[in-house]
């Protein structure tokens, strides 16, 4: 490692060395029918305890996700989506009902830890607001889940996390902050961090909420990528009407229930993917350039068009700068706070006690 290139990423390292258990290393046990669904929840009850009042989230939802499909959830606000990908994502907890994910059957006996490896090993999530460490740079953002994961060496997470990077075109960003960077490129370095532990399945809670019509495209782009190509299973929570005919198969849901339930036409739904990726292509292709951020942030492609290309060895000089100085002054403290807004309930009291006992 350079010299100046972080104080940072030695902090990182030395989480590193968590020793996670034979049970966190072991494959989580497979169901027999895996391959077929990825995902299987029975009738599944979620109710939130306001004080004595009951809040009804869930009120009996039944759903089968095969592996390698695209599914889209649709609802009104409040009906029910973002905690049914919760749910399926193990980040929340059932009032009743059974699931199975990615061939772990949970349940209230599912111990935490089993729980951390499915979420760390198994499951991406990216969500609308990015949720990126404010003061690491995108590598090291990506990083993280792999640093969580604890066995992989700092080389191979290093290595994962720029081949991640490169995947969605954001080679020449590798040392920026997410302050550095603009909307769109959060977003793809957020499903960078998803997929660098190679997921089987992608949760994404309206990850186009916050960009424009050009980095939807973009965004939509990266996903069929990999779910056509890498099979990864997509769950896509979205108020986006536009994106339906892109997924396999869409679910309305209203009042914690499942109203109905459409498989896409397979003629549509191949046509409006190839005329997204043919259109896509060409921006991805330039978007391998590293270019003003300014022209970028404009959904205007005549203006993208128009933009002056740098030499990516312009940028090295930012590695240098003296916000990149002033953020090795960051505290481990700080970096576990941070930490919590990406991988909630991810078994902390670890990582906390380890580091009283430093
Ligand atoms: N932690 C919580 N505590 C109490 N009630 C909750 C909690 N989370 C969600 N709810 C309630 O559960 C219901 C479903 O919420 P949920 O966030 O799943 O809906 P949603 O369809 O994702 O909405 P939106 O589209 O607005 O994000 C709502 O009535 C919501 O107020």
């Amino acid at each position: 490692m350079k010299k100046n290139e972080s104080i940072t990423q030695d902090l990182l390292n030395s989480f590193s060395d968590l020793e996670l258990d034979a049970e966190e290393k072991a494959a989580p046990k497979t169901i027999e029918n895996e391959d077929k669904n990825l995902i299987e929840l029975k009738n599944i009850h979620k109710t939130y305890l306001i004080g004595v009042e009951g809040v009804a989230a869930l009120r009996g939802v039944s759903l089968k996700v095969k592996r390698g499909e695209f599914l889209i959830i649709f609802g009104k606000s409040g009906s029910g989506k973002t905690t049914l990908l919760n749910i399926i994502g193990t980040i929340d907890t059932p009032t009743k009902g059974s699931l199975s994910v990615c061939g772990t059957k949970i349940s209230a006996k599912t111990k935490d830890k089993t729980l951390a490896h499915l979420r760390l090993k198994r499951i991406g999530f990216v969500f609308q607001s990015f949720n990126l460490l404010s003061l690491m740079t995108a590598l090291e953002n990506v990083e993280m889940p792999m640093i969580l994961d604890g066995s992989i060496p700092s080389k191979e997470r290093r290595s994962k996390a720029k081949k991640a990077l490169k995947r969605v075109g954001l080679s020449e960003r590798l040392y920026h902050t997410p302050s550095k960077l603009s909307g769109g490129e959060q977003q793809r370095v957020t499903i960078s961090r998803a997929i660098a532990n190679s997921p089987d399945l992608l949760l994404l809670d309206e990850p186009t909420g916050d960009l424009d019509t050009k980095n939807t495209k973009i965004v939509l782009h990266l996903l069929l990528n990999l779910n056509l190509k890498e099979n990864v299973t997509l769950v896509m929570v979205t108020h986006d009407i536009t994106l339906k005919d892109f997924a396999d198969r869409v679910i309305w849901m209203r009042d914690g229930l499942k109203l109905s339930e459409e498989v896409i036409n397979p003629e549509r739904k191949n046509n409006v993917r190839k005329s997204l990726l043919d259109e896509t292509n060409d921006w991805l292709q330039v978007n391998n350039l590293a270019f003003e951020e300014d022209s970028f942030k404009s959904s205007n492609f005549q203006n993208f068009q128009n933009t002056t290309f740098r030499n990516p060895n312009q940028y090295k000089h930012l590695k240098n700068s003296s916000s990149v100085k002033k953020r090795t002054q960051i505290t481990k403290e700080q970096i576990m706070q941070e930490l919590g807004k990406i991988a909630p309930n991810v078994s902390f009291k670890k990582f906390y006690s380890d580091q009283e006992t430093n």
